[in-house]
């Protein structure tokens, strides 16, 4: 949730060297290579990020705000296509069909009902509820087990009273509407649904007005979804509260060089874009209130792939 929390919890660095040349090489020329070539290719770039997205976010700190998708407005399916990065260059070729060639944004308003929206919630509350950060930011993690608590996590699994709390329909649910999810960003996105797997971290979200206490708090820094998780391709967001209604702020925003775009969060909505730095966003910060969310993350690459997760008693 929070940039740095994210990063926190970043699955483990791609070895993007081939096979072929690993049982070719030597492991001391093998560590100079890949220093290199590689890791100083890496280094440059992401400094390059770096600056581009300051100055990205420098022009456009006067920028007005234009709702992309207000919280008033049912908008059925909204969407705009925004040139795409070249984060993918290196992607297009490994994963075809499936890395973004054509990126975009797009809001779903009917795709997930009423009875799913409340279902989940009350399962984000429950699970929150045998833990939470003492500053503003709080995940719960179903596949990992990660809750935030206090000033760190623990695996909600591993917690006694948590033995009781979720039932197989909560997990049914969820992996449910996950799909339909799922099934959406394929259609979308033109791409085979079985070319694009579900990926880590995809976890609740709880977002109060309490005072950051750890940068695990800070979620409203903007950033670039696919920097922060190598393995992200196209993220989503569904929304479990409403905004204006159960918390104020907490508007997600598009960092664009002419404007900045907001997405107002309305419980139901699916908010889903590709994951590079043609997407720039960050979540305004809360005021009042409590902001629930779901951050649904797909991969074009299977070796990132996630399963539904699981009742463990
Ligand atoms: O909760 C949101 O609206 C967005 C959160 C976000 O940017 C993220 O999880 O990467
Ligand atoms: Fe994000």
């Amino acid at each position: 949730m929070a940039a740095k929390q994210r990063i926190s919890r970043k699955p483990p660095p791609l070895n993007k060297q081939s096979a072929k040349s690993e049982q070719k090489t030597s492991p001391e020329v093998r560590g100079k290579t890949a220093f290199s070539s590689l890791d100083w290719r890496r280094i440059i770039i992401r400094i390059a990020m770096m600056f581009a997205i300051m100055l990205v976010v420098y022009l456009s700190k006067d920028a007005p705000l234009v709702p992309f998708a207000s919280q008033q407005e049912n908008v059925g399916i909204r969407s705009v296509a925004v040139q795409c990065s070249k984060d993918y260059e290196e992607e297009l070729k490994r994963f075809p069909g499936c890395t973004p060639m054509k990126c975009g944004r797009v809001v779903f308003d009917t795709l997930v009902k009423r009875s799913e929206v409340s279902a989940l919630l009350h399962i984000a509350e429950r699970g929150l509820a045998l833990g939470g950060s003492s500053g503003g930011a709080s995940i719960l993690d179903l596949h990992s087990g990660a809750l935030s608590h206090g000033n760190a996590f623990v695996n909600i699994f591993k917690l006694e009273e948590a033995k009781n709390t979720f039932t197989m329909e909560d997990f049914k649910i969820y992996s449910h509407v996950k799909d339909k999810i799922h099934a959406a960003i394929a259609n979308q996105f033109g791409i085979n649904k079985k070319d694009l797997f579900l990926t880590y971290p995809t976890f609740f979200s709880r977002i109060t007005a309490a005072p950051p206490q750890t940068i695990h708090d800070e979620y409203w820094h903007p950033h670039v979804d696919k920097e922060t998780y190598e393995s992200f391709h196209y993220t989503s967001l569904l929304y479990l509260t409403d905004y204006g209604l159960h918390f104020e702020g907490g508007r997600f925003i598009f960092v664009d060089k002419d404007a900045n775009k907001t997405v107002e969060p309305r419980a139901g909505r699916v908010s889903a874009f590709t994951s590079g730095s043609e997407n720039l966003h960050h979540v305004e910060r809360v005021t009042k209130g409590t902001r629930y969310a779901i951050t649904v993350s797909f991969t074009c690459d299977p070796k990132y792939a996630i399963k539904d997760p699981t009742l463990q008693r």
